[in-house]
């Protein structure tokens, strides 16, 4: 089968493979989606960088086809002021990281912050803090931990304009009153949308509690499950220093997280966590080998907190005996653990590709590449998850996850695409980078999805136990007890509440949750108000002046926030004016979804829509890092601007040409970009576990005509010619580079060869 991948269909989720069955064959949808942007370019920009100014209409371009197409110009560009090729026969003049930026950030429209060139380390890789991603004079912190959330619209709503939380009825009556679990509920994706969507925010978002102030909620007289003479103790978000002064100063809260998807939430906001989490060899990240139950044999899990990352945990679990990971709330539950330690798997098995093919990285190089290789791979992956609430009624392509701007923009909408240059004006906001606001911090709490329970599955799908998910908090030793393998089984096999399903009992009256009352909802409510957000009336006048194509329709009475009788009676009963009405209550009681997908006008607004800004905001996303050399510069006379362009970019052997690179057919492979990622969760699941057999897209039930199970084939038989190719490749670098480090590496690899030889004879005496 030529399906990507080398899989054939399974009518069970369990290792039976039905070879007589192959899953469809697919073409390169990049290829013929590059094929039309080229067709349509009218500026010519494109078609001239091909041979009668198009790509060919045939089916089965690959990549590597691609490049037969170019049309070179008659003579190499003049050289330019920068570095010179790094093929030149001229000995390399020394070019200081200061010049080299400027050269390949010469086409940026504006000045760039010295203290981001003065070390290459600082713009050729990811940061680990997220500074110097956004490259601007002065603005060089945009998106770094420990900056100030922005504010959508500006507004302040704080109760003295300074600092003083907004005004509200009680906030665990409305708790009650709108986020009950409701009797119906909607189910469309499976549990591993909630896990994955969780770590997401873990990556872009973190409030700090402040230490000293708190909000105290007494229990309402309608409240059913807590002692009336109970308080919930909500503490304030912490505040950005020297902020809620005076009205001119009023209260900023501090993200503590890096904005951008960067997984910082596996690697860490900080030098000192990341340094922490890597085992400083070959570029991996330090990890647990065991063998879970069910399993022939050991995995990589994340470590004990030995080296004592800060974590938070509950009343009587040591933090050292819990996980170490990127993000504080690593254990918060298994669904997102599941999610993490399928990444970190990724990482680890990044970095041996990378080793193979590029033996002359050393830890750093492997470690830094690997990372971006894996945010390339995780922003389509986010890509994915939100184009898992298109419907059938997108108007717009729906295939590259552009149709929600295309929605929101009047004019020509369908020219968004993702054939873009960094920075995206259209996603600058004020000219900066948009980047997680409290709005978005506040409203993306998507805690409708979380289930009660989720089954714990073998190998035969047989249902081990089923796992009380508020149980599974800062419980890191019991996910190893019952191991990765079944944990996502029992994700991928059932599902979850779609919105408008209140907030399970579980988690809103959850008795205590790290050993306080607690309702997650309650929470959601109080912060809102101590952040001085708008309310949900104040937001959308906002919002609505901006003019978007999307209006969100003002409800000047209670009734226009819910068509339900008894929720309109509640509104009234709690709310003086529609005008008081909390964001996330109206948010929460929207009936109107976004044109083209299955969720809430309001909540998307402020959520998917902004983390697509977010995304494409990144100067490493992966769609910048691909048109580079279309766009920017041309295949003939190509110079990457960072890691990962360097890496999809590789070099080619063109007569006269000596910067030449075309797309690389493998790394684009492992990006899953033939697909635009569609495979790439059940690539993540298939290739760092044990488990073969996935339904096509993991964030939906299986279903056998539209979502059926696929099943890894075996491995090809060792290849060995291969590995000699790439091993002559190897050694051919190191002895231009270092003769005396070539023959050291000679040793190591002689016993390679004795090793192979050994096992060739044993494999023949069996
Ligand atoms: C079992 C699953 C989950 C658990 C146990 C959980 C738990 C929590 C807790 C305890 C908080 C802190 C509340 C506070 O201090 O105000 C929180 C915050 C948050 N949660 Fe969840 N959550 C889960 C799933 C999700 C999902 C699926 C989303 C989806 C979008 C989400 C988004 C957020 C966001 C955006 C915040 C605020 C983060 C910040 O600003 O620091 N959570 N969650």
């Amino acid at each position: 089968s030529q399906c990507p991948y080398n899989r054939v269909r399974s009518s069970e989720p369990v290792l039976k493979i039905n070879k007589s069955d192959p899953c469809v064959a697919t073409h390169n949808h990049f290829v013929s989606w590059f094929r039309g942007i080229v067709h349509k370019d009218e500026s010519g920009s494109l078609p001239n960088i091909f041979k009668n100014g198009t790509i060919p209409d045939e089916k089965k371009l690959t990549f590597d086809h691609l490049v037969d197409y170019i049309q070179l110009p008659e003579s190499a560009p003049e050289a330019r002021t920068g570095p010179p090729p790094r093929d030149s026969t001229k000995e390399p003049r020394n070019v200081s990281s200061h010049e080299e930026a400027q050269r390949v950030f010469e086409h940026l429209p504006y000045e760039i912050d010295p203290s981001c060139t003065a070390n290459k380390s600082w713009w050729w890789y990811r940061t680990y803090d997220g500074s110097c991603n956004w490259l601007k004079q002065g603005e060089w912190n945009e998106g770094a931990i420990g900056t100030k959330r922005e504010r959508d619209y500006k507004q302040y709503a704080y109760a003295d304009g300074v600092s003083k939380p907004r005004e509200g009825p009680n906030a665990r009556a409305v708790s009650n009153a709108f986020f009950k679990r409701k009797e119906a509920i909607y189910y469309e994706h499976t549990p591993f949308l909630l896990g994955l969507i969780e770590f997401i925010m873990h990556d872009v978002t973190y409030s700090l509690d402040s230490t000293t102030e708190y909000v105290e909620v007494p229990m309402p007289e309608d409240e059913e499950t807590y002692p009336l003479n109970t308080t919930f103790k909500v503490w304030r978000t912490a505040p950005m220093p020297d902020t809620g002064t005076s009205k001119d100063n009023p209260r900023e809260n501090v993200n503590m997280a890096t904005t951008w998807l960067d997984m910082s939430a596996l690697y860490g906001s900080t030098p000192d966590v990341a340094h922490a989490l890597r085992s400083h060899k070959g570029g991996k990240l330090l990890t647990q080998e065991l063998q879970a139950r069910g399993t022939s044999g050991k995995a990589s899990y994340l470590p004990y907190n030995k080296m004592n990352v800060t974590t938070r945990t509950r009343p009587g679990v040591d933090p050292t005996k819990l996980f170490a990971g990127g993000d504080p709330r690593t254990n918060e539950d298994w669904m997102m653990l599941g999610v993490h330690t399928l990444f970190l798997r990724d990482h680890n098995r990044v970095c041996d590709l990378l080793a193979t093919k590029h033996p002359e990285y050393d830890d750093e190089q492997l470690y830094q590449t690997a990372r971006m290789v894996m945010g390339a791979k995780y922003m389509m992956i986010a890509n994915s998850y939100q184009m898992a609430y298109w419907t059938d009624e997108m108007p717009w392509p729906n295939d590259d996850g552009f149709p929600l701007y295309r929605q929101m923009l009047d004019e020509d909408p369908i020219d968004i695409s993702p054939a873009t240059t960094y920075p995206w004006p259209l996603v600058t906001k004020g000219g900066k980078p948009m980047v997680v606001s409290v709005e978005m911090a506040v409203v993306y709490r998507f805690h409708e999805f979380i289930i009660p329970s989720f089954p714990i599955k073998d190998a035969g799908n047989a249902t081990l136990w089923e796992q009380d998910l508020f149980a599974t908090g800062f419980d890191s030793a019991g996910f190893v007890d019952a191991g990765l393998e079944n944990i996502v089984r029992g994700m991928l096999a059932t599902h979850i509440p779609n919105f408008k399903s209140g907030v399970d009992e579980s988690f809103r009256s959850a008795g205590r949750y790290r050993g306080r009352p607690f309702d997650l909802a309650t929470w959601s409510i109080v912060h809102e108000r101590e952040q001085g957000l708008p309310t949900f009336n104040q937001y959308f006048l906002a919002y609505n002046e901006q003019d978007p194509a999307i209006e969100v329709p003002i409800r000047d009475t209670f009734e226009a926030f819910s068509s339900d009788p008894e929720t309109v009676a509640n509104l009234k009963r709690l709310y003086k004016h529609p005008d008081d009405v909390d964001l996330v209550v109206g948010c929460q009681l929207d009936e109107e979804n976004f044109p083209g997908t299955t969720v809430p006008k309001a909540s998307l607004i402020i959520s998917l829509f902004s983390l697509f800004g977010m995304g494409n905001s990144d100067r490493f996303s992966i769609g910048y890092a691909m048109m580079r050399c279309f766009l920017v510069d041309k295949p003939w006379d190509c110079h990457p601007s960072n890691a990962l362009e360097d890496l999809i970019w590789e070099r080619r052997d063109v007569l006269g040409f000596p910067d030449f690179r075309f797309l690389s057919t493998f790394w684009l492979k492992e990006m899953d970009i033939e697909a635009h990622g569609a495979n790439l969760l059940w690539r993540l699941i298939t290739e760092n576990s044990e488990i073969k057999c996935v339904q096509k897209k993991p964030l939906f039930p299986m279903d056998p005509e539209s979502n059926p199970v696929l099943c890894a084939l075996p491995k090809e038989p060792f290849d060995l010619p291969g590995v000699v190719v790439t091993a002559l490749a190897g050694a051919k670098h190191l002895w231009k580079r270092d003769a005396t480090k070539f023959v050291s590496s000679l040793v190591p690899g002689l016993g390679l060869i004795g090793y192979l030889r050994r096992r060739r004879r044993t494999a023949g005496a069996r």
